[in-house]
């Protein structure tokens, strides 16, 4: 059985975690990209730029061939490094601004866009390939943009732990939406429209909330995120392991 020294060591492994809203994909991905000493590569947050991008330029977003054109317009720049976050669109500095509710609503529309999806998948695929090591997550990443990684993923948790932990990530860093707001203060409702709406919607589009064949099913509802971590680099582990045999 590999260990993660061995992991860290390797001079290409690729990581594709896939997984619905809250689920942890982000945060537990930094912390297993850290410990691999890989990189970390966020695909939501390239939807999210790209919508920004088309809000920024005030287009009509149901115009599909206008939000291709604009999208392909946006030159963007981020960090594949799991300890620098930053996200730029032609040179503008979206890493904040890429978080509102604003975009959130509006994500799924662009993300919906076949030519859309077709372009970042591309940018996507290339900075995969260019990295020794690499973890990547998203909605599609262990079917569709990386279904030859070495590990692959699927992250859940339950609804419930899931909206609890949104809205407790919410009140820490009080996003515009909801200046200085406290957990208490996003009701089960404003919850479900943040996290499990926006879940519905992508589902139309990507599939996220059932592991396709060879994909390994990490639940962490009842997991803390140290644990969740560790059930990640175990399954790395596992799947590495018996890909070499
Ligand atoms: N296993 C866990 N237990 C408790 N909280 C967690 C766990 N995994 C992630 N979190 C927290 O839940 C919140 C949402 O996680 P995030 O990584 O943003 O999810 P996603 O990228 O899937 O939307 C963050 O505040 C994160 O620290
Ligand atoms: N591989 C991906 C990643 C994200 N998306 C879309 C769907 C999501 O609603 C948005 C934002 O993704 P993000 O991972 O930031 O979403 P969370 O707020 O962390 O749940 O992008 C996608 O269609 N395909």
């Amino acid at each position: 059985m590999v260990d993660i020294a061995d992991l860290a060591a390797r001079e290409s492994l690729v990581v594709a975690i896939d997984g619905p809203s809250g689920s942890g994909k982000s945060s537990v991905s930094k912390e297993t990209a850290r410990q691999l000493h890989a990189q970390y590569l966020d695909t939501g947050a390239m939807y999210r730029a790209a919508t920004w991008w088309c809000l920024d330029q005030a287009i009509n977003l149901e115009d599909k061939d206008l939000v291709v054109a604009t999208v392909l317009d946006g030159q963007l720049e981020f960090s594949t490094s799991p300890d620098q976050e930053f996200v730029r669109v032609n040179g503008i500095d979206v890493t904040e601004d890429i978080r509102t509710e604003r975009v959130s609503q509006a994500v799924s529309a662009v993300a919906s866009i076949q030519q859309v999806r077709d372009h970042l998948i591309a940018l996507q695929r290339s900075i995969i390939e260019a990295a020794p090591r690499i973890v990547a997550e998203g909605r599609d990443i262990t079917t569709v943009v990386a279904p030859d990684a070495n590990a692959r993923i699927l992250l859940t948790a339950s609804e419930e732990a899931r909206l609890a932990r949104r809205g407790l990530q919410l009140s820490a860093t009080a996003t515009p939406m909801a200046e200085g707001a406290q957990a208490s203060s996003y009701s089960k409702e404003t919850l479900k429209q943040i996290v499990t709406e926006r879940d519905k919607k992508d589902s139309a589009t990507t599939s996220f909330t059932e592991a396709a064949d060879g994909v390994d099913t990490v639940d962490s509802t009842e997991l803390d995120f140290a644990q969740t971590v560790d059930a990640v680099l175990a399954s790395v582990a596992r799947q590495v392991t018996a890909k070499n045999r």
